[in-house]
């Protein structure tokens, strides 16, 4: 469905040695040459290219909220979609100062919005609870992945070729935190964590409730597919087919916390090649996230103690991937500088 290529990395070794003859002693700017060398094997090599970067934030709600495993209830998700809307959360402040492009995309929210700004492509009123069904239909996954997938085809028609993954629902995070143990075969201990800043009386609640789905659903685990239609989120879904068309499109993905990994894991699922195009933006400070980090072997640019989600750490990030290109694209080489080479 998604013709993705793996990066072609014959070319590695020369986009290393061109940061090696820039003015600065060999391996001085540390973690932001590796994000150099990623991104002009993504846009380049001979120059980074960063065009019209868009964060795009998928909201969508999930039955399992009514269990009360959240500090919020479900109406929270709408009323944040409008603040979006309106320019008052942190996404927006955080794309104001990084200069990133915002879409709100209502994935499948409770009570419906209309707002001239707002991309409504509904996959229902919130998922089922998992606790006593399957989040949604197959057919719901198939036509949730096509949907996020058109977002990315529309932005890359008009130019863009960054995108930041953020999303808004409150209990996705026990859909993330039940998705990954799923797909890992890690304790759920392991997996679930405080989303929003929950007590140790409803953290329990929420391990047990996820830990007896697992075991409840156990038959339908079986394939990618079933997993994201049995635990699932509607954002997430959108989220899994919008990063495969990023992917497909050799377009430049920025991951964000917990849940956006946990749609990063399931897409690498479905086709693993998607890896090549994904940057870690940040390590939040849901437990889960770092032990989703280390099983895909990769390292987050930075590590702030956030827990909000919305694309915040991708929007943080972005700077740094401006700083890469500054110096990969502008820098002066040893020979163009007259500097004796160290
Ligand atoms: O991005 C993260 O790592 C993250 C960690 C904790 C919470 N969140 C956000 O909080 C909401 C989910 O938390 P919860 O407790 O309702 O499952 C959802 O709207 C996420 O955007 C996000
Ligand atoms: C207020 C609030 C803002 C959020 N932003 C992302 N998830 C959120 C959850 C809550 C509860």
């Amino acid at each position: 469905m998604f013709d993705i290529s793996s990066l072609d990395s014959t070319n590695r070794q020369s986009i290393q040695q061109f940061i090696d003859n820039k003015t600065k002693p060999l391996g001085a700017l540390g973690e932001l040459e590796a994000l150099a060398v990623k991104l002009a094997m993504i846009t380049g090599p001979k120059k980074i290219h960063l065009q019209q970067p868009v964060m795009l934030v998928f909201a969508g709600d999930h039955g399992i909220a009514e269990e009360g495993i959240s500090i919020a209830p479900s109406t929270v998700t709408a009323q944040m979609v409008q603040n979006f809307l309106s320019g008052g959360a942190a996404i927006n402040c955080f794309c104001q100062s990084s200069q990133m492009q915002l879409e709100i995309i209502d994935a499948g929210i409770l009570q419906p919005i209309s707002h001239p700004e707002l991309t409504v492509q509904s996959l229902g009123r919130g998922t089922k609870n998992f606790i006593h069904e399957p989040a949604m239909s197959l057919q719901s996954v198939q036509k949730g992945i096509s949907l996020g997938a058109e977002i990315i085809y529309r932005h890359v028609s008009q130019g863009s070729n960054v995108f930041g993954f953020g999303e808004m629902g409150i209990g996705n995070t026990s859909a993330a935190a039940a998705l990954m143990s799923a797909i890992t075969q890690l304790p759920v201990e392991e997996c679930v964590g405080r989303g929003t800043g929950i007590s140790d009386v409803v953290y329990t609640k929420k391990l047990q409730l996820i830990q007896s789905a697992l075991l409840k659903h156990h038959n339908r685990l079986t394939d990618i597919k079933s997993i994201l239609a049995t635990l699932g989120g509607f954002e997430i879904v959108q989220t899994v087919g919008a990063m495969l068309a990023a992917a497909e499109c050799q377009s430049i993905i920025l991951v964000d916390g917990f849940i956006s990994s946990t749609a990063a894991l399931v897409a690498c699922e479905i086709v693993p090649a998607a890896k090549d195009y994904m940057i870690f933006c940040h390590q939040s400070n849901e437990s889960g996230h770092q032990k989703l980090l280390s099983f895909m072997q990769v390292k987050p640019l930075l590590k702030l103690e956030l827990r909000l989600g919305e694309g915040t750490g991708a929007a943080l990030a972005y700077p740094l991937l401006k700083a890469a290109q500054a110096f990969y694209n502008d820098m002066a080489s040893f020979e163009s500088a007259g500097v004796q080479s160290v």
